[in-house]
């Protein structure tokens, strides 16, 4: 059998049409998505029960024929598996209990325990990787530290994580502690999905924008570096993905840096910039504005040739810079698919 379009574009091939996915792909513009997300009572339940989670991670698989199937989960199932509360406030987003010192980090689990709540994950995982077309990658992941961080210390998502940057300057020792341990428990995490098979593992750091200077060296590179290192050392032919999300100038160099595979890329870089700066270390992925996919028309055709044409001369995973929204339209999505693979 040839090797997937991904594992070949993450091995540093430049193939003539880039391989498509989309971030959250199985989500609520979708009707399927919705009518499942009913059936299994809400989001949290959904995650947790194996058959409708790995349901939904098939859904936009059969209906677009995506060449990556990302495995339906969410970055805060870890906190809850260390023993945060967890709840989702219906239009609002997610809530935890809140870690705010030494003593909160320390009344955390041993990340040993987190495979208890977390089972079910893995086996949404084994499924998958029975049911999904031969030719469609499976990819894993986790929120990075930093990112999960900021969740655990306010209780909620926050405009400019706030609360996190405070803990950080304000008690170093409690901060850099749940740091530590997000990074240990994350690399068992994602062994245990690549175990269950998972292809590729995808970290997740949504607020690295918000890392500076000497910070964002700590705070995101390494602890993605870490996290890489040991990843590759259990398993040392699986391809990682990093998203420093609006890393801006920390995306030079960072795959360099922490030994990812691929890092993708947000909307706040232009392609041509990407291409020039980034891609020069290897594969990206990305970086259309999910705004297209609500608005389409021409803009999306014109957007996505764009994109296309300006990773052409290396190996380029095509997606969106950040997860699709619930207001757009599943054919803007066809009409981007089509786009790519030469419409
Ligand atoms: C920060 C973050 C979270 N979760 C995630 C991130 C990092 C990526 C990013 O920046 O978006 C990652 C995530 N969340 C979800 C996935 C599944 C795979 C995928 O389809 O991409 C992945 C990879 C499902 C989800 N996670 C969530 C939904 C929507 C829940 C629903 O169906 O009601 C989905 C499909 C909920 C969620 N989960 C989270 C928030 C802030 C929210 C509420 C906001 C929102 O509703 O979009 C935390």
């Amino acid at each position: 059998m040839t090797e997937k379009t991904i594992l070949r574009a993450l091995r540093g091939e430049t193939l003539p049409t880039p391989p498509v996915w989309m971030m959250r792909q199985a989500g609520r513009y979708l009707p399927e998505y919705r009518a499942t997300r009913a059936k299994a009572g809400d989001f949290l339940k959904l995650c947790y029960n194996p058959e409708l989670a790995a349901e939904v991670t098939l859904q936009p698989i059969r209906r677009y024929g995506f060449d990556a199937a990302i495995l339906f989960a969410d970055i805060l199932l870890l906190p809850q598996a260390l023993g945060a509360d967890l709840w989702f406030v219906t239009g609002e987003g997610p809530r935890l209990s809140t870690v705010t010192d030494m003593a909160g980090v320390q009344g955390l689990r041993p990340k040993d325990a987190i495979h208890e709540t977390l089972a079910p994950v893995y086996e949404t995982v084994r499924i998958l990787s029975r049911e999904l077309p031969r030719e469609t990658t499976l990819i894993g992941f986790a929120g990075a530290p930093w990112t999960v961080a900021t969740y655990m210390i306010a209780g909620q998502g926050t405009p400019d994580q706030a609360p996190a940057h405070r803990l950080k300057n304000s008690d170093r020792a409690a901060f850099v502690a749940l740091i530590d341990l997000l990074t240990v428990a994350t690399v068992d995490y994602l062994s245990a999905q690549i175990e269950a098979g998972a292809e590729v593992v995808k970290i997740f750091d949504s607020w690295a924008g918000s890392l500076k200077g000497q910070d964002f060296h700590d705070f995101a590179l390494e602890p993605a570096r870490r996290i890489i290192a040991d990843l590759k050392a259990r398993h040392p032919d699986i391809p990682v993905i990093a998203f420093p999300r609006e890393a801006g100038d920390g995306y030079i160099g960072f795959a360099r840096a922490t030994g990812a595979d691929c890092v993708a890329l947000d909307n706040s870089v232009t392609p041509e910039w990407a291409a020039e700066h980034v891609q020069v270390d290897g594969c990206v992925q990305g970086n259309l504005a999910s705004r297209h996919m609500v608005t389409g028309g021409a803009e999306l055709v014109t957007e996505t040739r764009r994109i296309v044409a300006a990773f052409r001369g290396g190996p380029h995973i095509f997606n969106l810079g950040h997860g699709i929204t619930p207001d757009a339209d599943p054919d803007n999505v066809t009409r981007m698919i089509e786009t790519v693979r030469g419409g």
